[in-house]
């Protein structure tokens, strides 16, 4: 035990002092679509991780195009033999990011904002958004129904993904945001009050559901669940480890090499026995939606669709418009 742990921590650590780099490096690969960047490492034939970058700008909010390619890499990771864990991370969106590589100049601008003395500051990092609000409003019950289905998809290939799942969280995370990190088997947040994790659904007017509900549930329990959802709270690092909606709160420059160092220990253990704890833990919430998927999106569709509820969307898209830098 103590020597794989040791021969995983050193795989691990070359991953951690390469990863930031673009060129391709020993061992070092990496595949893109649009929205989702991944790099994996490791030599051939020995333990790989991959990291999957999201940048799907200017908030990471999961899109269709988003969820699908989402999805299609994911699946690659699994097919892979070779890989047995993945972090999932934002690709920072921030002015001066020396790796930009999907945001136009002017959603660079736009992640900025101004001091009093006209200097250009960097805006507060997104890990994402949550679900993408324009997905949901103004469009019609055929689009809100494959929405949905491809977010049900997300969810249960994360949620019962057979991989090692750990979420550098590195900005806002809120409702979709949260639902990402929560699926994992381990989440480090950075230490910014700026970031904030949580449930919001209710403050926009809408409601989390009931397999999401279960997720949160099994993470921080019933009674902070049941609280948090009605009160729609967003956690700063240190109220959500506190109540347990992430595992560890770290410096922000901290926060990939800390993961790189907790998978190395995650990644100690066989697989087969990880993997059929995590299943046992776990099937029992996902056979809940998988045995009602469609009357689940049939159920999505027409609240979404309700004159009601497009009224408070589009009073939440407003606020969101209109609020101040
Ligand atoms: C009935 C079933 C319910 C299903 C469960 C729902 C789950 C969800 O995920 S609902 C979405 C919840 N998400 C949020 O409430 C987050 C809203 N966004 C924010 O709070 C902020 O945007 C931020 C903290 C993530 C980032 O703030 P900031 O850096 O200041 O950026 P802006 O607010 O100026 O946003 C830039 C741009 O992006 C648009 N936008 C933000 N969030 C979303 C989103 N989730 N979907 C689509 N678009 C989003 C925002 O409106 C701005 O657009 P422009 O004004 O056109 O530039």
């Amino acid at each position: 035990m103590a020597m794989a742990l040791r021969a995983a921590s050193r795989v691990l650590l070359r991953a951690g002092s390469r990863l930031g780099r673009r060129e391709a490096v020993d061992g070092a690969r990496r595949f893109a679509n649009k929205r989702v960047l991944v790099e994996t490492e490791g030599a051939a034939g020995a333990t790989r991780i991959a990291v999957m970058k999201f940048r799907n700008p200017p908030v990471n909010s999961l899109s269709l195009d988003f969820l699908t390619e989402f999805v299609i890499s994911l699946e690659k990771l699994e097919n892979d033999k070779s890989i047995r864990g993945v972090i999932l991370t934002s690709d920072s969106l921030k002015r001066g990011n020396q790796t930009k590589v999907a945001a136009t100049e002017k959603t660079e601008e736009k992640r900025a904002t101004r001091d009093h003395g006209g200097r250009l500051q960097e805006r507060p990092g997104i890990f994402s958004a949550g679900l993408d609000l324009l997905e949901m409003y103004g469009r019609n019950p055929a689009h809100y129904a494959e929405y949905w289905k491809a977010v049900q998809e997300l969810w249960l290939r994360l949620y019962l993904s057979s991989l090692t799942l750990m979420s550098a969280i590195n900005g806002a995370s809120p409702a979709g945001g949260c639902l990402l990190a929560i699926t994992c088997d381990y989440r480090i947040m950075a230490d910014n009050p700026k970031y904030t994790i949580g449930l919001n659904e209710s403050l926009l007017g809408i409601v989390a559901p009931f397999w999401l509900k279960d997720n949160y549930v099994n993470t921080i329990g019933h009674r902070a669940a049941e609280r948090a959802l009605q009160l729609g709270t967003l956690f700063p690092p240190a109220e959500a480890l506190k109540v347990g909606v992430v595992d560890e709160v770290v410096p922000e420059d901290q926060v990939h090499s800390k993961t790189l160092s907790v998978m190395a220990k995650w990644l100690a253990i066989p697989d087969h026995s990880r993997q059929l704890t995590k299943t046992m833990m776990r099937k029992a919430t996902a056979d809940n939606l998988i045995k009602q998927r469609e009357a689940d999106i049939q159920n999505f569709a027409s609240f979404i669709s309700r004159d009601s509820i497009q009224k408070s969307l589009h009073m939440y898209l407003e606020k969101l418009k209109h609020k101040k830098g």
